[in-house]
């Protein structure tokens, strides 16, 4: 039996990717310097796999900025606007990679980015391949060789690793009408087949396929694209060992596709779909191997060893174990890098750590699982189990976990799911308390997060500045961003979110069932992190968690000012969750948690309450089968928290990177008064869905994309808006930017909402006239 290993986190263990390639893109560092970090990034992770006992260590599973993007240039599907960076000769590879992931703005060239969007029902976001009818493909990069040659000059054997290519075509988007992309495979194909030459050549033995479409529900053109694309590679290379891997959902209705593909072996999601087993070891051919996902690479909990061992034995006796591989579930890049860094007890205490295996331990786990079935159950691998099982114990027992006060609250009878009166009814009422223009300006919720705001913080922790400093400072921050929203002249103002690390990470810490890492950063796009916080137990809310910034904002202004909480959904969606009870059950917690924070926020007087849902859609089960489900209990969870207020009190909510057209009818029935949604990109074609559904209530669709530097024009702006009025009546219409605007500078910030308030205003006297 093997042990299997599908990717290591890549940001580094102390985020050296992150500072490295921050201080490369602001001139600060060298190019060779920010190769010398993914070197050394490379060099820890494969000697720490192979010092653990890994048979099968992954390379290529390293990227400077998303894997995605790295295949995209490996094919040569760089689209045409940026091969003008490659012909400026200062530039080098990496810059054009940086182009093509953040946009050019520089000697007279401006260059958008390529699109973002997330990665299947993960937190990571992936760049965007693009095709057009004529799209070629042609070996550009050879990262894959090189580092697997890396890896060897180490003394290490490494399994590259890459998307297959249906997968590769499925996450991309066409660019131009006219044709399927499917029909590219013909041309992308040979490409593979040279990377497959070149590594043969290096003396590969194991490749790894990344196909986790075959997870999801397939058209019969995709299934039999997946048969000719590996019949072509076993083709040319019916003796390299290719391994299939396919992650977070079953493989159901495709188990035969996937099984009958000429590969040596297929990798299964074990955690996320633990009951497909026993299908498969019926129908695998003979001979074939099996990787079985049993370590959970999604969450934190330890591996619960006679669980595993369990199934491990089952696959053996049926397959023999010269045909098994153990591994993680998933890529390990979801993961935490390393528990034995969360030292300090006031933190994360060490009854809770002992439930909990980051990157690293899994990797531990994995090699402990191995030497289980090999050597049975003589000392010291008694030892290693009996551990395991008392850790389990312990937290099955554990006081910590349960509060009856709390599981009785959650199937309350009197707990309201629907507002008193229906929309029409309460926006009238809201139109007479609020005194809002037609076309109300607002902004998302957060202002930047300067170097300042982050310095007070850590400042803080560290207890260098006291909790009185700490919140002075934060006041006059406050204080600063009200005056600023004030002179722009929007009419509905928010605090700006300063006090917060993490709109997910902030509610967590407040509330009661939370504990939180130092170092579990895990990456979400390029350069930027998210820290989640874990959900161990029973959740609730001690203390009101927002009110005192709400209240404060609020004294300081005749304006308006919106309250501003993060949604139960995207809170669980955003955290490690426990996996002891259903996912919908501690949903609901948290639901009665926020419901309490809103009626609270009402109470101080707040009358605009926005709940922001942005992993609502993320969230969605990746088969359409699982969705009605998911989507009953997140829309109740989501109306338990929003549903106590009067009439009068306004709710909000906000949702980006949102593809809203399979799920407009439950994002209606969610009866928020005012949702703002992620539009500019798409040139407000997202909203096509909310005119063709009649999404009665008041939308605010995003006219700029908060994620570049770049200033947006108010004539622009006007364009957009003008479009948007087109589909939603103005009277239902709000203008604001795209998302929050924490990643931006103040500069870039107040020009760009000063031509957003001149747009609004422009389009507010083109009415009247
Ligand atoms: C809206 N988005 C979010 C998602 N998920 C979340 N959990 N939160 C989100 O907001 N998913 C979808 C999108 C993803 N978008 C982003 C956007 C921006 C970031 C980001 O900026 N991340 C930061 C980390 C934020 C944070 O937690 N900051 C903490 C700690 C800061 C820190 O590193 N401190 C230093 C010391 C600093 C000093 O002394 O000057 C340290 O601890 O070493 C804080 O502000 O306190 C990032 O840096 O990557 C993420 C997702
Ligand atoms: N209120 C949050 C929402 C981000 S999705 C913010 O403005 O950052
Ligand atoms: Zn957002």
């Amino acid at each position: 039996m093997q042990t299997n290993n599908l990717g290591y986190p890549r940001i580094g263990s102390n985020r050296e990717l992150k500072k490295s390639s921050e201080k490369y893109w602001a001139g600060k560092i060298s190019v060779t310097e920010l190769i010398r970090t993914g070197v050394g990034i490379r060099k820890s992770n494969w000697e720490l796999q192979k010092k653990a006992g890994i048979d099968l260590i992954p390379s290529n599973d390293f990227s400077f900025y998303d894997h995605v993007l790295d295949m995209s240039l490996m094919l040569g599907a760089i689209p045409k606007r940026y091969h003008k960076v490659i012909l400026d000769k200062s530039n080098s590879e990496i810059d054009l990679y940086f182009a093509m992931a953040r946009g050019y703005q520089k000697n007279n060239l401006d260059i958008k980015a390529m699109e973002m969007t997330k990665w299947f029902d993960t937190n990571y976001h992936y760049i965007v391949p693009e095709f057009t009818k004529d799209q070629k493909f042609s070996l550009f990069s050879t990262k894959i060789v090189d580092e697997f040659l890396e890896a060897k000059n180490l003394g290490i054997q490494t399994k590259p690793v890459l998307i297959g290519p249906v997968s590769f075509i499925l996450l991309g988007k066409e660019k131009e009408t006219g044709f399927h992309k499917l029909d590219l495979l013909k041309n992308l194909l040979p490409v593979y087949i040279d990377i497959l030459t070149r590594l043969k050549e290096a003396q590969v033995e194991w490749v790894q396929f990344d196909e986790p479409f075959l997870g999801l529900d397939l058209d019969s053109t995709a299934k039999e694209a997946f048969i000719y694309a590996y019949e072509e590679i076993n083709k040319k290379f019916p003796t390299l060992k290719k391994l299939v891997a396919t992650y977070f959902e079953g493989l159901r209705d495709n188990t035969t596709l996937a099984l009958s593909l000429p590969v040596q072996a297929i990798h299964l999601d074990l955690v996320r779909c633990p009951q497909q087993i026993d299908e498969i070891l019926q129908k695998i051919p003979s001979g074939k191997k099996l990787s079985l996902g049993i370590v959970d690479g999604r969450n934190i909990w330890k591996n619960n060893y006679q669980q595993s061992l369990k199934t491990i034995h089952k696959t053996i006796e049926k397959i023999g174990e010269e045909n098994v591989m153990i591994a993680p579930s998933c890529s390990l890049i979801h993961s935490p890098c390393d528990l034995d860094l969360e030292t300090n007890e006031e933190i994360l205490t060490s009854e809770i750590k002992q439930w909990m295996a980051f990157a690293k331990q899994k990797i531990e786990e994995l090699a402990s699982l191995k030497k289980l079935i090999e050597k049975g159950n003589s000392e010291p691998n008694t030892t290693l189990l009996k551990e395991n099982i008392k850790a389990h114990r312990n937290r099955e027992i554990s006081d910590l976990i349960h509060d009856q006060r709390i599981k009785s609250k959650i199937t309350d009878i009197n707990l309201k799911i629907k507002r008193e009166n229906t929309f029409p009814i309460r926006k009238e009422k809201q139109n007479y308390i609020l005194q809002l223009p037609i076309l109300p300006t607002t902004t998302i919720g957060s202002f930047p997060q300067t170097k300042e705001v982050r310095s007070w913080r850590s400042q803080y922790k560290k207890k260098q500045i006291s909790a009185e400093q700490y919140e002075q400072l934060l006041r006059a921050e406050t204080e600063k961003a009200i005056r600023i929203q004030e002179k722009i002249g929007l009419d509905v103002l928010v605090h700006g979110e300063f006090e917060r690390n993490d709109m997910v990470e902030y509610f967590g810490e407040q509330l009661k069932g939370f504990v939180f890492s130092k170092n579990g950063w895990v990456q979400s796009y390029g350069s930027r992190c998210v820290k989640p916080p874990i959900i161990y137990g029973d959740v609730s809310r001690p203390e009101p968690m927002t009110v005192q910034w709400s209240s404060y904002a609020q004294s300081l202004t005749d304006k308006k000012v919106k309250g501003m909480l993060t949604g139960p959904v995207t809170i669980l969606q955003w955290s490690f969750v426990r996996n002891d009870q259903p996912r919908s059950e501690t949903c609901n917690q948290i639901a009665v948690a926020i419901k309490e924070e809103v009626e609270d926020l009402e109470k101080a007087g707040i009358q605009i309450i926005q709940i922001d849902e942005p992993a609502i859609r993320e969230g969605l089960p990746l088969r359409k089968s699982d969705w009605q489900e998911y989507l009953h209990w997140a829309v109740k969870s989501f109306k338990i928290s929003s549903s106590s207020v009067k009439d009068e009190t306004q709710i909000h909510t906000h949702m980006c990177y949102s593809e809203f057209n399979d799920i407009i009818e439950n994002i209606a029935e969610m009866d928020a008064d005012v949702i703002t949604i992620e539009c500019s990109r798409s040139n407000m074609e997202l909203l096509d869905v909310f005119s063709k559904f009649n999404y009665p209530n008041d939308i605010g669709p995003g006219v700029y994309d908060i994620h570049s530097p770049r200033i947006p024009s108010k004539e622009e702006m006007e364009r957009l808006l003008d479009k948007a009025s087109k589909v939603i009546p103005v009277e239902r219409l709000w203008v604001n930017p795209d998302c929050g605007l924490k990643t931006r500078n103040w500069e870039e910030t107040e020009k760009a909402l000063k031509e957003m308030v001149l747009a609004a205003s422009e389009m507010r006297k083109q009415l009247i006239m």
